[in-house]
């Protein structure tokens, strides 16, 4: 399979000083993952657990005090160009070279983002200039009312301003002008949280249409949502405490859960169904950890049910399990029996 990124063991800690005392707050602690073409990956875990530091880490977007700490980040282009976190001297460097072109990240605050006064047009010119200085204003506008069509937005919205825009419509404009360059990677954290349930299916609409039209190769979509997730992605990453847990099919993950913090995330989720809602609420006890002095050996042992020795003591190892990874010691060797 054709892949886009790769990363190994990778670490990036926040420098956190607490009077004299400087701590390290391990968010992205030893993360492995593939990104493939085509994918369209659910980044899904607690709040504070690193999914939006992991995806600053991803874009190489590391200012104090955010720190790499070491492992491997490797881009891969449509063309076959290889770019290594270590290789960049600035952040200027990264900024030319990656971001829009190859690797473009919309956070939570896009809808915010865009500067009330500055019309799309101009918007959408200043970031196509930043690539090629030769564009001229004529073209630009065109290249950016050819985005708007493909996610289904009218011409006239490059004259307006993007206070006049309602909030799905803006958060559509932030996904043009972020993939103005067909980037490969595209990275949304939360883009669908803000809106009421049917505008978010046309911003879910709209990623796919990016997608499909092949605008960009992959999406990593970051949400606290797995109803989301499973609308829109075919794998989904499980994040806990600064590592990944589980990633496989979405579909599988959510039907057959193998990591006990995915079965608790997955269980938590409000139905509507009358007969899961009958159960009633179930929720995780206790709280994530406190990521400068995570638990010894795996990280959810004190809140997970079927805590071993093994898990007090030793970091598990990833197995697969059918077409899932899983970080458990309850599959070490095989299968869990329950
Ligand atoms: N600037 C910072 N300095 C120190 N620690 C930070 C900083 N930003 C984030 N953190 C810590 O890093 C950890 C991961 O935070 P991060 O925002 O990546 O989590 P998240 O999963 O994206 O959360 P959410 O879903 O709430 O956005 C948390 O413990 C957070 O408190």
């Amino acid at each position: 399979m054709d892949k886009r990124m790769v990363l190994e063991e990778l670490r990036a800690y926040y420098r956190q000083l607490k009077g004299t005392t400087e701590y390290l707050v391990k968010a992205v602690d030893g993360v492995n993952l593939e990104v493939y073409k085509k994918d369209i990956l659910g980044l899904v875990g607690e709040s504070g657990c690193g999914k939006s530091t992991l995806a600053k880490t991803m874009m190489i977007d590391l200012t104090p005090p955010l720190q790499y700490m070491g492992g491997r980040l490797e881009i891969i282009s449509r063309d076959g160009e290889r770019f290594e976190i270590g290789q960049f001297k600035s952040r200027d460097e990264v900024k030319r070279r990656l971001w829009g072109k190859h690797i473009t990240y919309v956070p939570q605050d896009a809808l915010n983002a865009l500067m009330p006064t500055i019309r799309i047009k101009k918007i959408a010119y200043d970031v196509l200039r930043s690539h090629n200085n030769d564009i001229n204003f004529q073209e630009a506008v065109k290249t950016t009312k050819e985005r708007l069509a493909e996610l289904d937005l009218p011409d006239y919205v490059v004259e307006l301003y993007p206070f006049q825009l309602s909030g799905g419509m803006r958060q559509r404009v932030v996904l043009a002008m972020a993939t103005l360059l067909n980037p490969e990677i595209l990275i949304v954290d939360e883009p669908t949280s803000a809106l009421d349930v049917t505008t978010q299916k046309i911003v879910l609409k709209s990623l796919l249409k990016l997608r499909k039209l092949n605008l960009v190769d992959s999406i990593i979509f970051i949400t606290h949502d797995i109803a989301t997730v499973r609308q829109i992605a075919n794998r989904i990453v499980v994040m806990y405490a600064g590592k990944i847990v589980e990633v496989g099919p979405v579909d599988s993950v959510i039907r057959d859960p193998l990591h006990p913090y995915t079965k608790g995330l997955i269980d938590s989720v409000t139905s509507i169904e009358p007969e899961k809602r009958e159960k009633g609420i179930s929720y995780i006890p206790g709280q994530p950890p406190n990521l400068i002095d995570p638990p010894k050996g795996c990280r959810f042992h004190p809140r997970c049910p079927y805590a071993m020795d093994v898990c007090k003591k030793e970091e598990p190892g990833v197995v697969e399990v059918g077409k899932t990874q899983v970080a458990c010691w309850l599959y070490e060797g095989g299968r869990k029996n329950d």
